[in-house]
């Protein structure tokens, strides 16, 4: 029988540490959730009852995406669309949620479809798909790592045999780009993940692929499973360069009337203001955001559907351009280099984040695997399009302080 109040008591004087509590409660994890929070509500004074309105099963996420539980955060979601998309994995018409607290956005995005969906749609390209890991490896000297580094680019194949296909299924190592510092080798290992953004999947399998160079070669020391060159969670030039997750381009043609009538402006100055703002402002501040607000959609999508937040960061990376089209339209694209998503695994588990990515038919693995994540990653990018060209007309139009201060105050 669990004493309740006693259990609360022992958290807030310590006796009991936050994440021993469910070795009290015979492994109940709802209980111990509840437990936690009371003892923080009354440890700060405070009420927390918010917080502790859920429908997610803490048995389900515990142990998998969260420790110390004590409830959730709620954030609002709305839905943009419908956006037409006219896409390699995704054809047809979709409706996107985003979950954000800023007034504004979701209209704009909206906004962005609408106009797009009336010229036609917006059309997407994968250039790229993979997720990298770069273990670090102490050499001798740089011969001694590049020795090492044209040894694991000539035994791809048995490295994935002896090592990746030991921990997954899906991970496939596909290549590697070798990068010497001094005595220092980085390993940038580019992994297929199917429908899993792949973070835990090229991790595991890294360490198993160090674990084999090791035995290789003695007198090389792996120091660091991550050395930094992935990239993960940094703003860094090498995804932008090279690319993480999915490199993916989506475009757009919008009539001149219908950039006149939905956004209040012309092909013209879209395409000005996009210069001067997003491509020489952004230059002069030394930015990796060539754009107005990719991290705005990005962050919006991720939160909705169970990404890992942090990777919102290199999401962010890209680059928009708007030119005026020998007919007086407007051609607009946006390029994502480094889009790190999943429709598998990680949070996308979790039941909210899960219905989310139904609403774009997306949840779980598509057949073939990698399918589902690739409509996933076109849908984004499709969106963020969206969300780039409203906000440059409104910028355009000056609408911007005007739309803020109705919407969002
Ligand atoms: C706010 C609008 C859309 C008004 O735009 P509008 O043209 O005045 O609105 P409208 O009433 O004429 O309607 C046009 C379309 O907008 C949509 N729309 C219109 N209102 C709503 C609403 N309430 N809810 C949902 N959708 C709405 C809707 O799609 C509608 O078309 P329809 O579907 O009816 O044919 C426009 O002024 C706009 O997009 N402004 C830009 C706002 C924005 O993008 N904010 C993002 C955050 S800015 C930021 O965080 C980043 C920044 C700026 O700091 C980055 C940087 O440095 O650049
Ligand atoms: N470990 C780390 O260093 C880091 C971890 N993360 C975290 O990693 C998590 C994401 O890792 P990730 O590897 O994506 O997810 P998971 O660790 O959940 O791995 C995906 C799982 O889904 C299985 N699977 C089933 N169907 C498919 C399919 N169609 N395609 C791909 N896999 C399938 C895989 O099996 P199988 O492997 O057998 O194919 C695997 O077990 C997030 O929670 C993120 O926050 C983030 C950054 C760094």
């Amino acid at each position: 029988m669990v004493d309740f109040d006693e259990l609360v008591e022992k958290v807030i004087t310590g006796e009991i540490k936050l994440h021993q509590v469910e070795r009290y409660t015979n492994g109940d994890k709802r209980l111990a959730t509840e437990i936690r929070r009371r003892a923080l509500e009354k440890k700060f004074g405070v009420s927390l009852e918010n917080i502790g309105h859920y429908s997610i099963d803490p048995e389900r996420v515990i142990g998998k995406n969260i420790e110390n539980m004590i409830g959730v955060v709620q954030i609002p979601m709305g839905v943009a669309g419908p956006l037409k998309i006219n896409g390699e994995y995704v054809k047809g018409e979709f409706y996107i949620p985003l979950a954000t607290t800023e007034g504004a956005l979701v209209a704009s995005v909206n906004r962005g479809c609408s106009a797009i969906t009336a010229a036609g749609g917006v059309k997407t390209t994968i250039i790229d798909d993979k997720m990298t890991r770069a273990p670090l490896l102490k050499c001798p000297d740089a011969r001694r790592a590049r020795e090492v580094a044209e040894w694991v680019k000539a035994n791809i194949e048995y490295l994935q045999e002896k090592a990746v296909s030991k921990v997954t299924r899906h991970g496939k190592l596909r290549d590697v780009k070798p990068h010497i510092v001094g005595n220092n080798l980085y390993l940038r290992f580019e992994f297929e993940t199917g429908d899993a953004m792949g973070m835990n999947m090229v991790t595991i399998s890294s360490e198993e692929i160090m674990n084999v160079i090791e035995e290789e070669f003695p007198d090389v020391k792996y120091l660091a499973l991550s050395g930094n060159l992935c990239v993960d969670k940094k703003p860094n030039a090498m995804n932008f360069i090279n690319g993480r997750g999915k490199t993916v381009i989506a475009e757009a043609i919008i009539p001149r009337e219908i950039v006149e009538k939905k956004l209040k402006t012309t092909p013209e100055l879209i395409a000005e203001v996009n210069y001067r703002k997003n491509l020489v402002g952004s230059a002069q501040a030394g930015s990796y955001g060539f754009n107005a607000h990719f991290a705005n959609i990005v962050g919006a999508i991720f939160l909705a559907t169970g990404q890992d937040e942090a990777q919102i960061t290199e999401g962010s990376h890209g680059i928009t351009l708007a030119e005026v089209t020998p007919e007086g339209d407007l051609y607009i694209s946006v390029t994502m280099p480094s889009l790190e998503i999943g429709t598998v695994g990680g949070g996308t588990r979790v039941p909210t984040q899960r219905e989310a990515l139904s609403i774009m038919g997306v949840a779980g693995g598509g057949e073939p695997p990698g399918t589902n994540a690739r409509k996933f990653a076109e849908i984004i990018a499709g969106a963020v399009l969206a969300g780039e060209l409203s906000l440059l007309a409104a910028i355009a139009a000056k609408h911007l302080a005007k739309a803020h201060a109705e919407l969002g105050r």
